[in-house]
């Protein structure tokens, strides 16, 4: 039965579940490099199980549970969030431990019994607040609440004698843990587009919560990240640090990616020769989707590290190209900031694609480039001359 379970320090351990079957994250993000689902136990003068993992891995998790606890009874299950892939065996584990105590906050309760129908008397569940302490005995758990990081009840907590914070899904990412459990097991590399992708699409939308959740979490001393999905940082905890507060705050690198929606090859042929024209301009990080290819995550991953975006879109009933549409709409929720936007398309009649594209860069804090091409049909000279001026805007504004 799959379930990963290692010894963090004395009496800390982290038992997780790899999940490599799951083809879509919340149903909706592909996960081709899997995903991890991570838990804690801390075997004190209390024992204390820190979330749990989602409900098809429920058999391994808890045997694992079991195995650590030795013999021992559970005490307290600290529930930092309640989203199904870390809440998903709850009830299984009130099953096996009838007399345990919840520890959550006032939103977690509720939810308990929302999602659950769980509704454990007031001496079994300890509500905390910022700064209010659970203690077990040798360690202790300072709580810290990160609302809508990424829901209402998240919380993280910090344990101040080894200097670890528990950081549910703040400081995660997709990937599965392939033996390496800790950071410094590992080319952290290697999974940083797949933790990019899981912020962007996961967390990027309430990245205004996360930066006040890390600005709050960099007070503390910090040795140790135990984070609910990917590994557990104990060598370089920093290093997911650094990136998350980069993603949160929407720092962006030289680079440009270009989107297009086509159906027959004209606007295609036009994204083709912009990316050729943003080369020859000296732009180095270029990047080229079909909007109906490239699943929307992979493309907004990309688009949250570069500077540059550049939207091509065919017009399709007087209006943007369908699959394009849905790109807007994420680019819109996700309030993308800090990039210099340029728009192309092509049209047969009387156009809108690129009406439309307008239109969205209104919506957003872009930095709209002043050559806008609109070809009819395909390209010709005209458009290809326009194409290689709207290369050059970007160029300079990425100097
Ligand atoms: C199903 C379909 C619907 C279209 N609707 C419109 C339209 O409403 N207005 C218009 O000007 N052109 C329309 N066109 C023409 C295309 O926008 C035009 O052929 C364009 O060059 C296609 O670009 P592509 O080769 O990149 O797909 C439509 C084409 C198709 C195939």
């Amino acid at each position: 039965m799959n379930c990963l379970y290692a010894k963090i320090l004395d009496d800390l351990y982290y038992i997780g579940a790899n999940d490599r079957q799951t083809a879509l994250f919340e149903n909706m993000w592909p996960l081709p490099e899997g995903v991890s689902y991570n838990a804690y136990l801390i075997r004190d003068e209390k024992t204390a199980l820190l979330d749990t993992v989602r409900i098809n891995k429920v058999d391994g998790f808890i045997n694992k549970v079991l195995e650590v606890l030795d013999g021992r009874k559970l005490d307290y299950l600290v529930i930092h969030h309640m989203e199904p892939d870390h809440s998903g065996c709850i009830t299984d584990i009130l099953n096996l431990f009838p007399d345990l105590i919840f520890v959550g906050n006032k939103k977690t309760k509720s939810m308990l019994y929302d999602f659950l129908e769980l509704t454990p008397d007031d001496d079994k569940f300890i509500e905390v607040k910022d700064g209010d302490v659970l203690d077990l005995g040798k360690r202790q758990l300072q709580f810290v609440m990160t609302p809508m990081v990424h829901w209402p009840e998240s919380m993280v907590s910090y344990e101040p004698n080894d200097k670890i914070l528990f950081s549910q899904d703040i400081f995660g990412g997709f990937g599965t843990v392939d033996g390496a459990i800790f950071d410094d097991q590992a080319d952290y590399n290697i999974f940083r587009s797949e933790t990019r992708r899981y912020y962007s699409n996961i967390v990027g939308k309430y990245s205004m919560m996360a930066v006040k959740a890390i600005e709050k979490v960099k007070q503390l001393d910090i040795n140790i990240i135990c984070p609910v999905h990917g590994f557990v940082w104990r060598e370089n905890p920093q290093t997911i640090i650094d990136d998350y507060e980069k993603w949160a705050n929407y720092e962006v690198e030289d680079g440009v990616v270009i989107v297009y929606g086509s159906m027959y090859g004209n606007t295609e042929g036009m994204a083709d020769h912009l990316a050729t024209f943003l080369a020859k301009e000296g732009v180095k990080n270029i990047k080229v989707f079909d909007v109906s290819k490239t699943h929307a995550s992979y493309i907004l991953n990309e688009i949250w590290r570069y500077k540059g975006l550049i939207l091509g879109s065919a017009t399709y009933d007087n209006s943007v190209y369908p699959n394009m549409y849905n790109l807007l709409n994420v680019l819109k929720y996700n309030k993308i900031k800090n990039h210099v936007l340029g728009i192309f398309g092509s049209y047969g009649w009387s156009g809108g694609a690129v009406k439309d594209l307008k239109a969205f860069a209104e919506t957003g804090k872009y930095d709209v480039l002043e050559t806008v091409v609109e070809a009819r049909g395909t390209m010709h000279k005209e458009e290809e001359d326009q194409l290689r001026l709207l290369a050059k805007e970007m160029a300079e504004k990425l100097k």
